[in-house]
């Protein structure tokens, strides 16, 4: 119920997660010009009825207004990269509309109280710098336009209007910058507090949690699409050795130095992860167990030309890599990573620093 009439209002809409502000903002623009054109309908309703009597002319700029303000809603429902044209062209009609009413409606000595309804919705809208236009332009219209009024407000009057005129933009101007400041430091620590969650502090890497997460997408998708993957197991040799030989901390170098490796020497669409203390694991979508070996290949290559430099010392470092491709079943995430250890076991029996398939001799 509430999703339809959201549909209804807004259209079929979809904005990212982190960009709740826009959404705020496309959607409060909806509201605004659907309320806007119910309000004149109500006012002009008002007239016809007697109540509430309009002058011709202003009732034809309200006719005016209602339309465009349906039509703009219209234009924006589902739409978000219209919002600014739409947003802007809103503004500048209802400015119209307000001097239309000063101009016409003179028997109405509240109509100024339409300018202080705009400013907010200017703020939150088009942002500071637009806002504070509209504030002053506002300002200096009705100072310098008071006196060609019909009936212009009195010097005290005028005085107040101005001057609360000029307190609610103040008003609107900190308020907005601090909330819009607020909202982007929020955004960013979510973005920072996700990035931790889903990598590891040492490598940049994904963690395993957030490694093992997005290869079962990629199964989803490759199950789907009938496209083969292979799976990775790389894992360094005698790396306690280097712990013990150079120091814990050259050891963190040599980690991070082959995860940048790993992570310079696979594609966009593949995924690289640190399951464990010298264990890296790399999903390789849409590859057969050539392209597999192939790349591995190439990594047990690169690293062993890596060499990373701790103080003045060059550290010689080796991988032994296991390699599991899946078949024509369905094979889950677990399975597959099980059969590429296994592989990466037998590599290790060899006598390490080599690459070996699951179950089957090199390809080549
Ligand atoms: N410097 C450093 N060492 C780590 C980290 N995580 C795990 N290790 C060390 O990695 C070593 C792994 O040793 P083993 O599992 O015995 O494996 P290995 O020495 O590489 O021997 P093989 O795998 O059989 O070639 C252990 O000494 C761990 O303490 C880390 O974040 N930094």
């Amino acid at each position: 119920m509430v999703l339809s009439l959201q549909k209804i209002l807004f259209g079929p809409v979809h904005f990212p997660d982190n960009d709740e502000y826009r959404a705020f903002q496309f959607r409060f623009l909806c509201i605004v010009l659907i309320a806007g054109g119910l309000v004149t309908l109500l006012l002009l309703g008002g007239s016809v009825g007697g109540v509430n009597p309009i002058s011709r002319q202003h009732s034809v700029s309200m006719t005016a207004f209602t339309t465009v303000s349906f039509g703009l809603w219209l234009v924006l429902r589902g739409q978000p990269q219209r919002f600014y044209p739409v947003a802007w062209t809103y503004e500048l009609i209802c400015l119209a509309e307000y001097i239309s009413a000063l101009i016409f409606v003179s028997e109405d000595e509240m109509r100024v109280i339409w300018f202080f309804t705009n400013i907010p919705g200017v703020y939150i809208l088009l942002g500071q710098r637009a806002g504070m236009v509209i504030t002053a332009l506002t300002v200096t219209g009705l100072a310098l336009a008071n006196r060609h009024f019909p009936r212009p407000y009195s010097v005290n009057g005028l005085a107040t209007v101005l001057s609360a005129l000029v307190y609610l933009g103040a008003f609107f101007h900190v308020y907005g910058a601090r909330s819009v400041s607020y909202f982007v430091r929020m955004r960013e620590s979510n973005q920072r507090l996700r990035h931790i969650a889903s990598h590891d502090a040492l490598t940049d890497l994904l963690n395993a949690g957030a490694y093992y997460a997005s290869c079962d997408q990629m199964i989803h998708l490759a199950a789907r699409q009938g496209k083969p993957y292979s799976v990775l197991f790389v894992d360094l040799d005698h790396f306690k050795k280097i712990n013990d030989t150079y120091g814990h901390e050259a050891g963190d170098t040599v980690l991070r130095s082959v995860a940048s490796v790993l992570a310079a020497s696979v594609r966009q669409s593949d995924a690289v992860g640190r399951i464990g203390g010298e264990e890296f694991s790399v999903f390789l979508p849409d590859t057969d167990r050539h392209g597999a070996f192939r790349l591995a290949e190439q990594l047990r290559q690169n690293i062993e030309q890596l060499r990373p430099k701790s103080g003045e010392i060059f550290i010689p470092v080796t991988a032994s890599i296991g390699i599991a491709t899946s078949d024509h079943s369905d094979m889950s995430m677990a399975v597959i990573q099980r059969k590429a250890d296994q592989a990466m076991y037998v590599a290790k029996q060899q006598g390490r620093n080599r690459v070996s398939l699951f179950d089957q001799p090199a390809p080549f």
